[in-house]
């Protein structure tokens, strides 16, 4: 029998560092036919204890004990950041996007929590305070603080990440024409892993040459200018060293580029990857091309997004 929903909430995959900006940059995604992409949170009731059920094409990836998972904890730590008890909630989860992808699937759980207790509980945060909040649990999760997920998961667009700022982020311009192929593989890779094959310093040769791809990355954005854009879409910092962890990269690259792509990188930490294309036709042959060559079992998704100009939100019945 299908459960009573008091409130239903959604946010958006998204993808972390868009090669040029690690840790920096990240853009949230939606597939272009209309359907939605992402974790959606039904409030059901409010219960004498906390409780969650899960379902969803990606439940079995999941912890099966629900006091592990990510809502559950995002509930006591809204509580906790609030100071003060809350009635206890009974919680579904319906799990869309894959876990350890490169689709920012903990920070999209993570995102729709809070959005969700603080949208229900009369809105208590700030939208900075509850993007601190949302990147500290994001940090637990990852082993380092980082907001290139949870930022465009909660507010949509291309957010670059402004450290040191009191504004945390700032909406860039895109090229509402992209359309980005998403291809998750269907194995899992956890990003703590993928963090822990980085390197731990750069060069001052290669910290000028990662300030310049990602300064004209953004420039060429705000100038409009898409050939120039497409061109710094380097990674220098990630790719190099996550490469023996997705070694079939540079081979479907050269293969997609030489076809029209603009651009094949690491979603995230991968192994998801993404391709840049500038136009639908070639985004379809695209999406093909990957599910045929990159897809490796049952739970691999491939799907062709644009840019979701909308993050985290109440979704109406
Ligand atoms: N609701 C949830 N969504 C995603 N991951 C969750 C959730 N609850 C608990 N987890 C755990 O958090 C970790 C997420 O791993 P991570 O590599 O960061 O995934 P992703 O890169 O897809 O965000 C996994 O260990 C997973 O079991
Ligand atoms: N900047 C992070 C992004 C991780 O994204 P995820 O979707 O893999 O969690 C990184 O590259 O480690």
């Amino acid at each position: 029998m299908q459960k009573q929903v008091i409130k239903r909430y959604y946010a958006p995959a998204s993808t972390g560092n868009v090669s040029v900006g690690f840790d920096l940059l990240g853009a949230a995604f939606e597939p272009i036919d209309g359907s939605l992409l992402g974790d959606v949170l039904d409030i059901l009731a409010e219960t004498p204890q906390l409780s969650l059920t899960i379902s969803g094409r990606y439940v079995h990836q999941l912890p099966a004990d629900t006091t592990e998972n990510l809502i559950t904890q995002a509930f006591y730590a809204f509580e906790q950041a609030l100071g003060k008890p809350l009635p206890r909630l009974s919680l579904h989860l319906h799990k869309n996007l894959p876990v350890g992808s490169g689709l920012g699937s903990s920070a999209c759980s993570i995102v729709v929590a809070f959005y969700a207790f603080n949208d229900y509980f009369g809105r208590p945060f700030t939208q900075t305070q509850l993007l601190t909040l949302m990147a500290i649990a994001e940090g637990g999760v990852s082993g380092s603080v980082h907001y290139d997920n949870v930022a465009p998961s909660y507010l949509g667009g291309l957010q670059l990440m402004l450290p040191e700022s009191p504004k945390l982020c700032r909406q860039l311009p895109w090229f509402a024409h992209w359309r980005v192929v998403l291809c998750y593989p269907g194995t899992v890779l956890s990003t703590k892993a993928a963090r822990q094959v980085l390197p731990q310093q750069l060069s001052l040769a290669h910290s000028i040459a990662f300030a310049g791809t990602l300064s004209r990355f953004i420039s060429a954005l705000y100038s409009d200018d898409e050939q120039d854009a497409v061109s710094a879409l380097h990674d220098l910092i990630a790719e190099p060293a996550r490469l023996p962890l997705i070694p079939e990269l540079l081979s479907l690259r050269q293969t997609l580029m030489a076809e029209g792509v603009a651009h094949l990188g690491i979603s995230g930490a991968g192994p998801t990857l993404f391709a840049v294309c500038q136009n639908e036709a070639l985004a379809t042959e695209t999406a093909d091309y990957l599910q045929r060559h990159y897809a490796k079992n049952q739970d691999a998704l491939t799907v062709v997004c644009r840019l979701a100009t909308l993050g985290a939100r109440a979704l109406e019945d």
